[in-house]
């Protein structure tokens, strides 16, 4: 991590003070303060803060949202944080032993983790109906808390955080090291060392090289930084000379989506459920699939930003409905967006704004969201299929994310860099849930 400076110090602290700890994901975080201090206010509110929903409810919606992803490492702390509320042991037994309330938001949660598309308004119908309902503002406080989760597993996944010290896994000795079937071991150091300087495209970092695990980025080579920033330049100087109709824009967006389908992610590594996890699961073969290939039957359109976008119509929405919980939300998203610190590995001064932004729409495209206005050109451009793989991975099977996968992309990037793409992948893939999620719960209303 390096040396932290004062303003860092001080949001460790609340972090502490918040978590009763000072929690991996905050430190990993702590490369980008700015970042880190919307996270946890975020956080913190939702969690903590005035909400329709009662504490032990949250900590419970966490646990499931985590188990989407089977990201112990999350469920671990909340089974900790929902004991500190005072929540019932009796609970932690499994999905069945808890409120039918909480059972009812089941098919919410796996919807909106890996197809969003397919939620309406009759998931809302159902649950705001009937014995044990929901009001409408505990479904948007429940929302808001899955999106959060969903989204932080694919970041815990993508950086390779480990399970907190007090957890028995999160002790690793050197025999285990060599171990290649337990995917929380990737980017161990990432905790404990200072950021690697990568030559001339990156030397092995990995002492203990695990199996090739993602065929398709085996044996790929990245054009590199330099590259990279001529393309953005020259992307900048072509834009303002030339205007492209509107079905052309429309047609390269469709293109990137159909070739995404063809990225195939990392493998699904097993199908056996952890013992200690496996009871917060149900259904785990519902997966992603790719918004390309929803099949013809129900065809569901293009989410177009346009008509219903976080600006405009999202933002007020959860506003109105979760005190205020959307101006939480929007300087975070703001803040993750428009970060940067103009520099690209060892380069300084760099523009990486278009670089940023293919990332965010890239990742929102895989949920079939499309911006209307962005040529979808740049993402090709500026995306290699190998970051592509990397990307979708991570918003889409994070689980699947391994230390080899981390290492083989972005390789002149700085670890803090690659930090900020995954903090990316977190903000983007949380908004591309909401904007799903609020859509629904506006045409309920309406
Ligand atoms: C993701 C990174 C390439 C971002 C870059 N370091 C910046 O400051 O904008």
């Amino acid at each position: 991590m390096g040396q932290i400076g004062n303003d860092t110090h001080i949001l460790l602290m609340d972090a502490f003070l918040q978590n009763n700890r000072l929690d991996h994901v905050s430190r990993v975080m702590a490369s980008h303060p700015s970042y880190l201090e919307h996270f946890l206010r975020t956080q913190h509110f939702i969690l903590r803060g005035d909400g329709p929903l009662p504490y032990d409810y949250r900590h419970l919606i966490a646990i499931m949202a985590a188990g989407r992803h089977q990201c112990s490492y999350l469920i671990n702390l909340q089974k900790g944080e929902f004991l500190l509320q005072g929540g019932d042991s009796s609970w932690l037994q499994g999905l069945r032993s808890i409120p039918g309330k909480l059972q009812d938001l089941y098919e919410i949660n796996k919807i909106l983790a890996h197809r969003p598309w397919l939620l309406n308004k009759t998931h809302i119908e159902k649950l705001t109906k009937g014995a044990d309902s929901w009001s409408l503002a505990e479904v948007v406080h429940a929302i808001v808390l899955l999106a959060h989760f969903h989204s932080l597993s694919s970041f815990v996944f993508s950086c390779g955080i480990n399970e907190e010290l007090d957890n028995v896994s999160g002790h690793h000795y050197i025999e285990n090291a060599k171990d290649n079937s337990n995917n929380k071991q990737p980017a161990k150091d990432m905790l404990t060392s200072s950021p690697k300087k990568m030559q001339n495209g990156g030397g092995k970092t990995d002492n203990n090289p695990s199996p090739p695990s993602s065929p398709s980025i085996v044996g790929e080579q990245e054009v590199g930084v330099e590259t990279l920033m001529e393309r953005m330049k020259r992307l900048s100087e072509k834009s303002e000379s030339y205007k492209i109709t509107q079905e052309e824009l429309s047609k390269r967006f469709e293109t990137v989506e159909s070739q995404s389908a063809e990225l195939a992610a990392a493998p699904q590594r097993s199908s056996i459920l952890d013992s200690d996890i496996g009871h917060f699961i149900e259904d785990p073969t519902f997966i992603y699939q790719d918004f390309a290939k929803r099949g013809q039957l129900n065809d569901i359109p293009t989410f177009r930003v346009q008509d219903y976008s976080w600006d405009d119509h999202g933002y007020s929405l959860v506003n109105r409905l979760y005190n205020d919980v959307g101006n939480l939300l929007d300087d975070k998203f703001k803040t993750a967006y428009n970060l940067t610190y103009y520099t690209m590995g060892t380069h300084n001064k760099v523009d990486t704004s278009r670089f940023r932004r293919a990332i965010w729409n890239y990742i929102q495209c895989m949920f079939g969201i499309r911006h209307d206005d962005y040529d979808y050109n740049e993402v090709n451009q500026l995306l290699e299929r190998s970051l592509k793989t990397f990307i979708k991975s991570a918003v889409c099977y994070p689980e699947r994310v391994t230390k080899r996968d981390y290492d083989r992309v972005m390789k002149e990037f700085k670890h803090s860099e690659k930090v900020h793409v995954n903090l990316m992948i977190l903000e983007a893939r949380m908004q591309a849930e909401l904007l799903y999620a609020l859509r629904a719960v506006m045409r309920y209303m309406t």
